[in-house]
C-alpha cells in the first residue's frame, strides 16, 4: 500500500483526492492537512507520497517543506515559474533522501493532457494559434496553469518548425487580446456553471482546427492523480507533466 498524505485536504481538489485515495485498492490515507497544520507531521514513517493541492501563493513553501521532510511529492497547484521550479530542483539536490522525487502537473485530466499534446503536434501546420481557457468563477489565478503550459507547447513547436510571429494587425488593445504567453495569446473566461475547459484555436487561410478539452467535474482529475502517486517514486528529481507517465 502507498501511504498518501493530502495537503489542502479541505479544498475542492484536496477533498476529492482524500476520497480517491480512500477508494483505491493500493493507496491508504495517512494525513489530511490544510491551512494552519504543521507539515513536520509528514515524515517517511507515515507517508510515501504527499499530494499538494493548495493555492499558488503557498505551494512552493509547502513543497520545499515536504522535500525537507524526506517524502516524495505530487503537486497539482498552479502558479509555477522557472524561478520557483529551480528552487524545487535545488531543494531536491539537497534532500534527505538521494532518490527523492517531485512531480508537478498543470492538469491531471487525460482530455487536457491530450489536448496539449495534440496542440503541440498541430502547431507547426498553422499560421495562427490562440488559447481560450474557461473556468469556474472561484478560481484565484488567470490564466490557468494548463493554458500557460499549452501556450509554451505551441510556442516550442512553432520555434522548432522555424515559424515567425503570428499575423496580428491590432493597433489598439484595452486588454481584449488576452495575455501573451511565449508569443501566444491566452484568453481567460470565468463563468458560473463551468468547471475546467480549454480550447486551442489553430488557423490558416480558409480553415480552422479546434482542439477542446472539458472537465465537467473534479472526478476527471483523480485517475491522473492516482497515476502520479503510483509513478512518482520511480522518477527521482523533478518531473513536469502527466504526459511523462503516459505512452504517448
Ligand atoms: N493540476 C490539476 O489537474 C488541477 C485541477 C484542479 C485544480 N488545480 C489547482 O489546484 C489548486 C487548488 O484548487 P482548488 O479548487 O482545490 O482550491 P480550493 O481553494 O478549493 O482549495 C485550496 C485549499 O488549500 C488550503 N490551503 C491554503 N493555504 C494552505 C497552506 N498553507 N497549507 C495547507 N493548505 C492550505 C485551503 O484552506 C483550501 O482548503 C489551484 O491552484 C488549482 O488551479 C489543479
Ligand atoms: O479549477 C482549477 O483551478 C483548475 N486549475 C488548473 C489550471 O489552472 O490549469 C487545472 C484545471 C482546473
Amino acid at each position: 500500500m502507498i501511504k498518501v498524505s493530502v495537503i489542502g485536504a479541505k479544498g475542492r481538489m484536496g477533498g476529492n483526492v482524500v476520497n480517491a485515495v480512500n477508494q483505491a485498492d493500493d493507496t491508504e490515507l495517512a494525513l489530511a492537512l490544510d491551512a494552519g497544520d504543521d507539515l513536520t507531521q509528514v515524515n517517511p514513517d507515515n507517508t510515501d507520497v504527499a499530494v499538494e493541492f493548495t493555492v499558488p501563493s503557498v505551494a512552493l513553501d509547502n513543497v520545499l517543506a515536504l522535500i525537507g521532510q524526506g517524502v516524495d511529492v505530487v503537486v497539482g497547484t498552479t502558479g509555477w515559474t522557472d524561478e520557483k521550479l529551480d528552487q524545487v530542483r535545488k531543494a531536491l539536490a539537497e534532500a534527505p533522501r538521494k532518490d527523492q522525487a517531485v512531480f508537478i502537473a498543470p492538469n491531471f485530466a487525460i482530455s487536457a493532457v491530450l489536448a496539449d499534446y495534440f496542440a503541440g503536434l498541430a502547431a507547426k501546420y498553422f499560421e495562427s494559434a490562440e488559447v481560450v481557457e474557461l473556468h469556474h468563477p472561484n478560481k484565484v489565478d488567470a490564466p490557468s496553469g494548463t493554458a500557460i503550459h499549452t501556450a509554451h507547447t505551441i510556442a516550442d513547436a512553432r520555434r522548432a518548425a522555424g515559424l515567425g510571429p503570428m499575423p496580428d494587425a491590432t493597433e489598439t488593445d484595452g486588454g481584449s487580446r488576452g495575455q501573451v504567453v511565449d508569443g501566444v495569446h491566452v484568453h481567460a473566461v470565468r463563468l458560473r456553471g463551468l468547471n475546467a475547459h480549454e480550447e486551442v484555436l489553430l488557423g490558416n487561410a480558409g480553415e480552422q482546427l479546434t482542439i477542446r478539452a472539458d472537465s465537467f467535474d473534479r472526478g476527471s482529475f483523480m485517475p491522473g492523480v492516482l497515476l502520479a502517486v503510483r509513478n512518482v517514486s520511480a522518477h527521482p528529481g523533478l518531473t513536469i507533466g502527466l504526459d511523462k507517465f503516459l505512452d504517448l
